[in-house]
């Protein structure tokens, strides 16, 4: 495909997305109907796709219009490249520019220009105070690909001399001991014999941070509250070895958990919510909670616009509701501990604090916060503490 035909091709797959569509499968779908789609067009075109979402509001400001085509107009002005050479009909590129495409609309401002929604861009600037338009115009560019060594299967040396050897360069990140970030060769990474075997997994280094926090030892009975896909808890299995528990409300979240433990070498058992009560307590509880994503708008861009007041509000009852239900499975004496990848204060700070007024016996051993201007994902954890004799 020629540069203009891929995005003649991010077109049409934003203009489904804006319709509603998820990026993932309006990607796919394109995919498919698309078997003239070589890999490097197919990685070009999600590239262009997800640089547009993350950038949505002010290209379409920049473009004209909230459309496929209105976008990758507005991301070529932003890169002071002459969008006649794309829009040109040629090469089965998009089509010549109309008069009214053509012409230039003022430049965005204030939230619209760093890409965060109105209504949202008030309660982000108090939460991130004067890093505020830092985190913003972080989130408007490409996430790193951080990995995460397998420290039960080999040091990061060994890691970074195995992966080098398959064309994969990379170097130590600061924010966690485990933690190396891609340099080279990313998109190879799935099929390298290093990842096969379970000596790296993907994961943010903050990501890594928050586990790396946790007074985890050997022998402790602990339960992944959330597990979702697992991330936390194959890290969890991985700093000691564990009786390891992993439950969460949708189970199908957890499909994928079974062959990344296998990979690792590691052993958990799935609860069904059912089983919580008479499997616990727990000597330490994770609650990775759902949260709005602010943290990792930059690999799910879609997440910022999809975002609504009433979503937000929805979800301060979700984590409240878990933080119970988590800290009623935490034994006397035990740990519990509050994760987000949010870099909301009504996410984080704000429901732990609440947790601690209403509930006696618990104390805040530990807080750490991480955003994403610093070159992870936005990320936040408490570690709270029962009373041995806690109620
Ligand atoms: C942030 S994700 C977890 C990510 C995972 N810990 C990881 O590191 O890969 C949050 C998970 O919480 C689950 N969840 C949502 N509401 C829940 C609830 N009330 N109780 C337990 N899990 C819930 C979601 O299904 C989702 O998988």
């Amino acid at each position: 495909m020629t540069p203009a035909a891929r995005l003649q091709a991010a077109v049409e797959v934003l203009d489904q997305i804006l319709e509603g569509e998820p990026a993932e499968k309006a990607l796919t779908s394109w995919g498919r109907r698309s078997r003239f789609a070589g890999s490097k067009d197919r990685a070009a075109v999600r590239d262009h796709v997800f640089s547009a979402l993350r950038c949505q509001r002010s290209h379409a400001a920049l473009g004209g219009a909230r459309s496929g085509r209105g976008l990758v107009l507005g991301a070529l002005r932003e890169a002071g490249q002459d969008p006649d050479d794309v829009f040109s009909g040629q090469g089965y590129g998009p089509a010549p520019l109309t008069e009214a495409e053509c012409q230039l609309p003022s430049p965005p401002a204030g939230a619209e220009a760093l890409d965060i929604p109105d209504w949202l861009w008030p309660e982000f600037s108090s939460s991130l105070g004067d890093q505020a338009e830092a985190a913003a115009l972080a989130l408007r560019g490409r996430a790193p690909v951080h990995l995460r060594v397998n420290i039960a299967r080999g040091t990061l040396a060994q890691a970074q001399t195995a992966l080098a050897a398959e064309g994969i360069a990379t170097r130590p990140h600061p924010a966690a001991a485990t933690a190396l970030e891609v340099t080279e060769g990313a998109r190879k990474l799935r099929n390298t014999k290093v990842y096969q075997d379970g000596l790296v997994e993907l994961q943010d280094a903050a990501s890594q941070a928050v586990t790396a926090l946790l007074p985890l030892q050997n022998g402790m009975k602990v339960l992944d509250y959330c597990a979702g896909g697992g991330g936390k808890a194959l890290a969890m299995a991985a700093q000691a070895k564990l009786r390891l528990f992993v439950h969460d409300a949708d189970p199908r979240r957890m499909k994928d958990l079974p062959e990344r433990a296998a990979r690792a070498g590691v052993q958990v058992q799935q609860l069904l919510t059912a089983d919580l009560d008479r499997s616990g307590p727990f000597d330490l509880v994770l609650c990775d909670a759902p949260c709005s994503g602010s943290g990792s708008w930059r690999r799910a861009p879609e997440g910022k616009w999809r975002l609504t007041p009433e979503n937000l509000q929805s979800l301060h009852q979700v984590q409240a509701d878990i933080l119970r239900k988590a800290g009623s499975l935490t034994a006397p004496g035990g740990t519990l501990a509050y994760a987000t990848c949010s870099m909301l204060n009504s996410e984080n700070t704000e429901q732990v604090q609440k947790f601690l007024q209403e509930n006696r016996g618990w104390s805040l051993a530990a807080q750490q916060s991480w955003q994403v201007q610093n070159g992870t994902d936005g990320f936040f954890v408490a570690v709270l503490t029962r009373a041995k004799g806690g109620c």
